[in-house]
């Protein structure tokens, strides 16, 4: 089994920002390095093991759609290519390659713009409180897993905690970056996801719902962070749709499906992964990739 890339070590180099499976590291005044590490989390706590490959597969795929959208939106990457990097990397080219990015700094709004075609994780929780999500009142009687009538834009205000993002009305993200900002970020956002979800449903997969982040970059407003990865998205195997409960995630299935069969107590430190459940999931980010890039190799 490869070994995987828990987190990076680049010297005197110290993340200006730690996610639960990514790092940002500032370059300079312009440019930041995005990496993602091997690190998986589930159930809102990263695991004892990580997933071979997995950065690097969940980096290829946000570059794939940045590609596939620049049509639509222009995004943050300068270069993904480590021959590419400042020289003052050079000696770390073996742990970023191919996981990371170099991005323009962005004046990032402080809004993840989450949209969903389906009902589900705290999109169902909040129906069944108040038949709405994000202020947005849905049809009566929808089941978990459900096909919405039609996608809709339901915001989160940033917890930098690592914690739950709260679920915020568009008049709440009104007062966060005005008026304008919050139409336009909900107009590309429905119209981002749109393109990706008929392209994955084209490829036999589910998009039911994504989280992108947005920010300015010379007052234009730039698409960032990852893109449509499953890290960022629920992906479905369509073939194996069928409302009225949760469906089977399309990475993490045997991860939760671990943790559930040994009645691992969330409040307890994160347990580490058999090998078996470790190299079944690493097939699983590598059949995502297949699937939405249509490429067999990384
Ligand atoms: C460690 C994980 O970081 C995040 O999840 C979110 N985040 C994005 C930025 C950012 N800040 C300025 N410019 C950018 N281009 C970006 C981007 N992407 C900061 N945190």
């Amino acid at each position: 089994m490869q070994t995987a890339l828990l987190e990076t070590r680049l010297g005197s180099l110290s993340p200006t920002a730690r996610g639960k499976v990514r790092d940002i590291y500032s370059l300079n005044e312009e440019e930041l390095l995005f990496v993602a590490t091997d690190r998986i989390s589930a159930f809102d706590h990263v695991l004892g093991s990580g997933i071979p490959d997995k950065g690097r597969i969940l980096t290829q795929l946000s570059l794939f759609w940045f590609d596939f959208l620049k049509d639509t939106v222009r995004n943050h990457v300068l270069t993904a290519d480590a021959a590419k990097f400042p020289s003052t990397l050079n000696p770390y080219l073996d742990q970023l390659e191919g996981r990371s990015m170099v991005v323009r700094r962005a004046q990032m709004f402080p809004v993840e713009c989450v949209v969903r075609a389906y009902l589900s994780g705290s999109g169902w929780k909040d129906y069944q409180a108040t038949g709405a999500v994000c202020g947005i009142a849905l049809p009566a009687g929808l089941r978990e897993s459900d096909r919405l009538p039609e996608p809709i834009f339901t915001p989160a205000a940033k917890i930098n905690t690592g914690g739950h993002d709260e679920n915020i009305s568009f008049e709440d993200v009104i007062t966060a970056v005005g008026a304008d900002n919050a139409r336009a970020l909900r107009r590309l956002t429905l119209e981002i996801f749109e393109k990706a979800s008929k392209h994955a449903e084209s490829r036999g997969l589910i998009l039911a719902d994504t989280k992108f982040e947005f920010g300015t970059i010379d007052g234009e407003i730039i698409l960032a962070d990852e893109v449509l990865t499953p890290d960022s998205s629920r992906y479905w195997p369509a073939d194996a749709y069928s409302p009225g409960g949760p469906q089977p995630s399309f990475d993490k299935q045997y991860v939760r499906d671990y943790l559930e069969s040994i009645r691992w107590n969330k409040q307890a430190p994160a347990p580490s992964l058999p090998d078996e459940v470790v190299a079944r999931t690493r097939e699983k980010y590598l059949e995502a990739f297949r699937l939405i890039t249509g490429r067999t190799g990384l």
